[in-house]
């Protein structure tokens, strides 16, 4: 489990992580999701203290990351600038990890395997895709067999069968019991993965809430539906929580009433139909939606959408 409390993080004047507050908890992944400059980078360096909070607190398995006597076991981490020496192979450089916190050889074939490295184990790390590079990096992390797993951006620079590995390694690791958080600035990917969702923007938490939440929040667009009997059908579905706009002869939007409702009202009283359509917002949609204000460098022609929608 991880607990940030009101944890803050103040560089000069300008406050980076505002005030957060969110758990981790185990058998479950959480997506920690924010635009670019969110702050969700400097929250991770904190949980493992390369930062310290200007304020608040955050503790890893009830105390500070920097109590724990093996913190390696308690907490494996994936930062975004992991330096790995070049000139190292990848299995050097995990035997070397592996050696400065007493951990057996064994393991480090076990999560060569598991990060799907065994083929290139012995090729020096400089050489390495950045989609190698991510999977020593996870295979760095899961290294000490922790409790929790904390990875920043784990997809970032994986090909489509990479990013289901990931997918997979996270889901197996969380249904064994362990909290597992990945942070990302994209929403769709995570909401594939995640259970549980910490979306943040400057600093500040914007959402703390389930996948499902979030996607059946996202969904509510209403239903489009096609029919020559526009005016009847409008007045079969009228209700006080019903609202129906029409921007055609034949078609209407309607919210307060989901598609299979609206298609039972229409069999009932024959009226045909010609199209019955969820109005899904895209979870990219409600993410950006959530999340404009607290983008950093908004790009003018978004911008000017914006104003113009
Ligand atoms: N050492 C530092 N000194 C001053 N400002 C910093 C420092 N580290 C980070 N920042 C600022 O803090 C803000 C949050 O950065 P952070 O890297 O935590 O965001 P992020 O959500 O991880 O972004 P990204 O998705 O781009 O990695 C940014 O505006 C960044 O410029």
């Amino acid at each position: 489990m991880i607990e940030a409390r009101e944890l803050t993080k103040r560089y000069g004047d300008r406050t980076v992580v505002d005030r957060l507050s969110f758990s981790v908890r185990p058998g479950e992944v959480t997506g920690f999701l924010g635009p670019n400059g969110a702050g969700k980078s400097t929250t991770m360096r904190m949980i493992i203290g390369l930062d310290a909070p200007t304020g608040g607190s955050v503790t890893v398995a009830g105390r500070s990351y920097a109590r724990h006597a093996a913190p390696l076991h308690e907490v494996g981490s994936l930062l975004e600038a992991k330096s790995v020496h070049p000139g190292r192979t990848a299995v050097a450089h995990l035997l070397a990890l592996a050696h400065t916190h007493g951990i057996p050889r064994r393991r480090v074939d076990e999560v060569i395997d598991l990060a799907g490295l065994g083929s290139v184990a012995g090729k020096r790390v400089g050489a390495f895709s950045l989609g190698m590079g991510q999977r020593l990096g996870i295979a760095a992390a899961l290294l000490g067999d922790p409790a929790i797993v904390m990875l920043d951006e784990p997809v970032n620079g994986l090909d489509p069968e990479g990013v289901l590995w990931v997918r997979n390694l996270l889901r197996g690791l969380a249904d064994e019991g362990r909290a597992v958080m990945l942070s990302s600035h994209l929403m769709s990917e995570t909401a594939l993965i995640a259970d549980h969702l910490v979306i943040i923007g400057r600093g500040r938490l914007l959402a703390d809430t389930s996948v499902d939440e979030f996607t059946r929040q996202a969904s509510g667009g209403g239903v489009r539906v096609v029919t020559p009997d526009a005016m009847r059908l409008r007045a079969l579905l009228a209700a006080p929580e019903v609202t129906i706009s029409s921007s055609s002869a034949e078609e209407l939007l309607v919210s307060g009433r989901d598609a299979r409702e609206i298609g039972i009202v229409a069999a009932q009283h024959g009226v045909p139909l010609y199209e019955l359509t969820p109005q899904a917002v895209s979870l990219e949609a409600a993410f950006m939606e959530l999340t404009r204000d607290a983008v950093e460098y908004q790009s003018a022609p978004a911008d000017a959408d914006r104003k113009a929608a």
